[in-house]
């Protein structure tokens, strides 16, 4: 089943939320927990007993099990394989992003089936050039897989770079996103290149039509709303829409069920507006 139907079918069964796995330093002592792998791995195992076949998608943040060394990348890939196959969608985020030949082998690693960190999608940089990106939409492609693409990103310095000019007179933004919705062109029910947009840019006049799904950060925590996905998103189909958020769930633990409970009642406000 190609990777744009299965978030169709994930984001119509459970609701549009991606629930972000970031073991933040902050959150594991408010969860009581030490800033150690011991702490790393409760908080992870309590994460797929919450969310695994609850929410639509899951977002492991990569950069928070890495800081603990290879250790802390056992427990990534551990968590990995505890939560595919439940029903939830893995969305690895790892923003890599390199020449062809490394970004090859980063595709290898995340998206091969035969790998031991496979995840159904996983967040990419474009600031190499589009095309360094073309091994990570092969590798995807061959695996049934998604892949999202920086585009207009929820933090206050993105501007700077995003909203720069190009020689074609677009945007980098605009370029990005122009060159994904000529790459999904023609898949139904939509193609598997998406975009990583945050719910916290404000205005924009670009198109978000990508006829891929959208990665949506910047809610909650960050200050993106339920009138900025309407204002910004409202014009698209519902099911291309992931709205991610991590802190503002994840702060209902300890409990697994508490947890569960942030998701879901998320996922009720999100479709019910
Ligand atoms: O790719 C992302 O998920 C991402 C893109 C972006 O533009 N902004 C952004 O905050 N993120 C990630 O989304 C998560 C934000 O978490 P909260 O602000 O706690 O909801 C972090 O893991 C960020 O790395």
């Amino acid at each position: 089943m190609s990777f744009g139907s299965r978030v169709q079918a994930a984001s119509l069964a459970y609701g549009p939320v991606c629930v972000g796995i970031d073991p933040h330093p902050g959150l594991l002592e408010q969860w009581g927990l030490e800033d150690s792998i011991e702490g790393l791995e409760r908080f992870a195992a309590t994460c797929v007993e919450a969310f695994a076949g609850q929410v639509a998608f899951v977002k492991p943040q990569s950069a928070f099990f890495e800081r603990f060394g290879s250790r802390g990348v056992a427990v990534l890939e551990r968590t990995i394989a505890d939560l595919r196959h439940t029903g939830s969608l893995v969305v690895l985020d790892i923003k890599r992003g390199d020449i062809g030949s490394t970004a090859a082998a980063y595709a290898t690693a995340y998206l091969d089936e035969d790998s031991p960190m496979a995840v159904d999608a996983v967040t990419v940089s474009p600031y190499l050039g589009f095309g360094t990106l073309t091994p990570f939409f092969a590798t995807a492609e061959l695996n049934d897989a998604g892949v999202f693409v920086l585009a207009l990103t929820s933090n206050p310095e993105a501007p700077q770079v995003q909203h720069a000019v190009t020689e074609s007179g677009r945007t980098v933004a605009g370029s990005v996103l122009a060159q994904l919705k000529a790459a999904n062109e023609g898949l139904e029910p939509m193609g598997p290149l998406g975009a990583v947009v945050g719910a916290t840019i404000g205005e924009t006049d670009e198109d978000l039509d990508i006829g891929g799904p959208l990665l949506i950060p910047g809610f909650g925590a960050q200050g993106g709303g339920t009138g900025d996905l309407d204002r910004l998103f409202g014009h698209l189909p519902p099911e291309r829409l992931l709205v991610s958020t991590s802190r503002s769930v994840l702060s209902a633990g300890p409990d697994a069920g508490a947890l569960r409970a942030a998701a879901l009642d998320l996922n009720e406000q999100l479709r019910r507006s």
